[in-house]
């Protein structure tokens, strides 16, 4: 049986009359990293900031640890780590310094010198915060934000602006944590991160979610794909039946685009096909649904939405 470690229930969050963030449900349990991911806008940063206490929400339930995050901020503190979207760090201070003031803010030691080499800013612990990169001041967000082994981590898009290789090193952090048994929430809007970290995921729009789910039931639930070139010599009547739905305007212009609920069948299918008429397949592709397939799924259903309602009422 899993431990919620934050539980939200028609959660909403207004900025004077207008609201943000409309009736959301959430859960995230004990050791797992979730990802709140949305379009810009979406609602994420204040649903964020809702759990981590720094607003009251305008309606529904938060409970973090089993308290009101707003209204416990004091006792939760220590327990939960917050890497904000931006920072304010003093400027004059150099990484070691900014370490030991934030220790001495924290309630608990924890090992410094660890996290910065972890991080890769050992090397650079003399140096001011101001004379730092973009990149490794978002390291240094990290950083702060693990100091003192919090029980649960927010991150708020921590690898933005990280080069290719910092990625790589945030996201190994990110793991080692979770293998240490630390809950995270992070969000952002690099899907790959996503894929490649969250065990449940919830895609918000416009105020509310959208798609949730564990990862695994996100994309099995989204239509897998296969397409190739339809080679000249067998028209597109010889293609076989299939489970799925091909694209009449790309078989118009010679080239299959299957999407399907049954990848294996029809992928099967196809090779039988082409053993059958002994022709090269170009351009072969057959992969499964990615997040990035999801979150456009979501925009797609959105616009057609709008755009059926425009109709609609263009029409009265
Ligand atoms: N202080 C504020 N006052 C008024 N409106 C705000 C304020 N902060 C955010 N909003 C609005 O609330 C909505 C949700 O903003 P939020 O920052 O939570 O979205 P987000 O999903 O984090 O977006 P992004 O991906 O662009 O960072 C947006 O329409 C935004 O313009």
């Amino acid at each position: 049986m899993f431990t919620p470690v934050i539980e939200a229930a028609g959660l909403r969050c207004s900025y004077g009359s207008f609201e943000a963030v409309r009736g959301i449900d959430l859960e995230v349990r004990q050791g797992e990293l979730f990802a709140l991911l949305g379009t810009n806008g979406a609602g994420k940063t204040t649903t964020l900031e809702t759990l981590e206490g720094m607003r009251a929400p305008s309606a529904g339930t938060v409970r973090v640890l089993g308290m009101d995050p707003h209204e416990e901020r004091t006792r939760l503190r220590g327990r939960v780590g917050i890497m904000l979207q931006e920072s304010g760090f003093a400027g004059d201070l150099t990484i070691a310094e900014t370490v030991r003031l934030w220790q001495d803010l924290g309630s608990r030691r924890s090992d410094a010198e660890y996290a910065m080499e972890r991080l890769d800013l050992a090397h650079r612990r003399d140096v001011r915060v101001k004379q730092l990169s973009g990149g490794e001041r978002r390291r240094l967000d990290l950083l702060l934000a693990m100091l003192g082994k919090p029980e649960l981590l927010f991150l708020d898009e921590p690898t933005t602006g990280l080069d290719p290789e910092s990625r790589v090193t945030a996201w190994q952090v990110i793991r080692d944590l979770l293998a240490e048994g630390v809950t995270m929430v992070l969000t952002t809007h690099y899907l790959d991160e996503a894929e490649s970290l969250a065990h449940r995921l919830a895609i918000m729009h416009e105020g509310r979610i959208a798609v949730a789910g564990s990862l695994v039931d996100v994309l099995a639930a989204e239509r897998a794909r296969i397409s190739f070139d339809l080679p000249a010599e067998t028209p597109a009547g010889t293609l076989p039946e299939f489970a799925g739905d091909l694209d009449p305007a790309q078989l118009a212009e010679g080239r299959v685009e299957l999407s399907t609920s049954d990848l294996e069948r029809d992928l099967t299918a196809v090779v039988q096909w082409r053993s059958a008429h002994q022709v090269p397949l170009r351009r072969f592709r057959a992969q499964h649904a990615s997040l990035d397939d999801v979150f456009h799924g979501v925009v797609d259903r959105d616009r057609t939405r709008t755009t059926t309602t425009d109709v609609v009422g263009e029409a009265r």
